[in-house]
């Protein structure tokens, strides 16, 4: 669950990051935002005298990284997102404008200049919301910066260079990181502190209050929101005199106290009567600031705590294949829903609300109906279906997770106790059973399809000519590698059972250069010889000395490509 419901705005698009900074991810994984990383391939090199204030260089650089990401994903990658944010942080100090070290002397020097000063750090955002029109790429785009003050103390040469030692100053602006050994230096810090780590996270929610929700006509004064607004004041809005926004149609007046300002209010999640999980507010602070509750409840812990009910319900939902029920016939009420799939209606009943408050589903007095989300990612014909992997999640993963105790006690794979078999027997299970291995083949395929292409785009792969996707069963991975890398050769290895099943899951009418298949045993046949090895989902399942065959195998075969040593993307989802 997201707590602001601002970023909530965000839950059903399609958002991406372009930015590689695990800074960035880490803020705004925290505030549960779900979006792909794709970093920019943007330089940073803008001429810094062109610009009359630093925050422009932040801001413009900021910009020039999103839009590198939006026009590259959607003309090389033909899926354009809904939204890119893209962020540049850069220090300033006596008119100069320093961003990451080159290497230690550069370290040193930036150092030197903020010792014992104060200096400010700006970050410039840019959020850029794309729309495909016409195979045209049209974006609106929304920029933004943050100023905070930071003051080095006075510090000797020793501890600048033993801190240039532990080497955290190289991928940080300025030289230093306020979150880890950095923050020893400071003094003080005057502004928001997670805009000094690299993402405003404060001003970027205002933000998306004012794209999503602007002021409407009853409450003009306020131009700007300089609060987040809860899920409260926008939630019992009324639809009346709405104003339309560019990206959503505003609801009415905003809630505000007395004193003009937006109440603070936190998200938490209550129990409703069948036991899922939703929303309520509970009141932070009175007016004076002052914190009303005893202890702040532990949202993260209660969302642990209740986790296995909401994927349980998602499972069964997905099993009973409701979700393709609704996609070709929603809206439709519980009883009718019942009907059609064979099972109780007090229990569909129960099972149609908890995935409406999980935000599976929309329910509206004409019965329920799927989300986007839902359509695209739950119903199983989807081009991006999760259906097979969420499968795949019930039949196979939960029985395994159910004894992760005695997993934990032994230091042993469980499959004997959830299936009454080694993992061995099983995987040739999967293959002897021809639905069990389409099953399997089919939840491969889903996951690998829907991550294909950040796995893809997370590192910059041109150099390399010839790629062996191990283990890369219907070719998912390989089919958007080249895509991404049109003079990339992929082959893809798996079992004879597996190759011969491929066919199916062949993307239609893409033009690109097609995928070899080379079926054979990794642990007993020679490997294809190629610059990149790509072992996703392969490790995991097997112990410790077969992965160590695995491996030398791999590198006997991979070759060093053009100034590259050996790779190999092992394990990356
Ligand atoms: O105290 C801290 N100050 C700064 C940082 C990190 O510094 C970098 C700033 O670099 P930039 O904005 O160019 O971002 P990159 O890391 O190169 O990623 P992009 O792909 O977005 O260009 C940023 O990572 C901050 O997080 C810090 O950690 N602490």
């Amino acid at each position: 669950m997201v707590l602001n419901p601002v970023l909530g705005k965000l839950v059903s698009k399609r958002v991406v990051l372009a930015s590689a900074s695990p800074r960035r991810q880490e803020i705004l994984t925290n505030v549960g935002l779900r979006f792909e990383v794709v970093p920019s391939w943007f330089k940073e090199t803008l001429e810094k005298s062109s610009f009359t204030a630093p925050y422009e260089y932040a801001v413009e650089t900021a910009k020039q990284k999103a839009l590198e990401v939006a026009n590259r994903m959607h003309v090389k990658h033909l899926r354009t997102p809904d939204v890119v944010i893209g962020a540049d942080t850069i220090v300033s100090v006596d008119e100069q404008i320093l961003e990451k070290p080159v290497d230690k002397q550069d370290a040193y020097r930036m150092l030197s200049r903020l010792n014992g000063k104060e200096h400010s750090v700006f970050t410039g955002v840019a959020i850029i919301h794309c729309h495909s029109k016409d195979n045209q790429l049209e974006m609106d785009i929304t920029d933004f910066y943050e100023e905070t003050k930071v003051k080095f103390s006075e510090l000797s040469e020793e501890l600048l260079w033993e801190y240039i030692h532990s080497g955290e100053p190289m991928d940080k602006a300025g030289g230093y990181g306020i979150q880890a050994l950095g923050g020893m230096l400071v003094e003080y810090v005057h502004g928001d502190f997670l805009n000094v780590v690299g993402f405003p996270l404060n001003h970027f929610c205002k933000k998306l209050a004012e794209l999503y929700y602007p002021p409407s006509k009853h409450n003009v004064q306020r131009k700007k929101y300089d609060s987040i607004p809860s899920v409260d004041t926008f939630e019992n809005q009324s639809d009346g005199e709405s104003e339309s926004s560019n990206f959503t149609k505003q609801k009415g007046a905003s809630k505000l106290d007395s004193s003009g300002t937006y109440s603070s209010e936190a998200v938490y999640a209550s129990e409703n009567s069948s036991g899922v999980r939703t929303g309520f507010t509970v009141p932070l602070e009175n007016q004076n600031g002052v914190s009303q509750s005893a202890a702040k409840l532990p949202s993260k812990i209660l969302e642990l705590m209740d986790g296995f009910r909401a994927s349980k319900a998602l499972f069964v939902a997905s099993k009973l294949k409701i979700f393709d029920h609704l996609k070709d016939k929603g809206p439709m009420k519980a009883v009718d829903i019942a009907n059609d799939v064979g099972t109780s209606v007090c229990g569909t009943e129960r099972l149609l609300d908890a995935c409406a408050s999980l935000g599976l589903l929309e329910k509206t007095p004409q019965g329920y109906s799927n989300t986007d989300s839902a359509n695209t990612y739950l119903a199983s014909d989807g081009k991006y279906s999760l259906h097979g992997y969420i499968i795949h999640s019930n039949d196979h993963l939960w029985p395994l997770f159910t004894n992760l105790e005695s997993a934990v006690k032994e230091g042993s794979r469980q499959n004997h106790r959830a299936f009454g078999k080694k993992a061995d027997d099983l995987f040739k299970d999967y293959y002897h059973s021809q639905e069990v291995k389409q099953r399997f083949m089919s939840a491969m395929h889903s996951i690998a399809h829907l991550t294909a292409r950040d796995v893809a785009t997370a590192f910059d792969l041109s150099q390399f000519k010839s790629a062996c996707d191990l283990g890369g069963c219907t070719g998912a991975l390989a089919h958007e590698l080249v895509q991404v890398y049109p003079n990339l050769k992929v082959t893809v290895f798996d079992l004879p059972e597996v190759i011969a099943n491929t066919s199916y899951f062949q993307p239609s009418g893409q033009h690109t250069a097609p995928v070899t298949f080379v079926s054979g045993d990794f642990f007993k046949d020679s490997l294809p010889e190629a610059d990149l090895y790509i072992l996703s989902r392969v490790l995991h399942d097997w112990p410790d000395e077969k992965i160590h065959v695995l491996l030398s195998k791999v590198s006997a075969v991979c070759r060093p490509g053009v100034n590259m040593e050996k790779k190999t993307v092992s394990q990356i989802i």
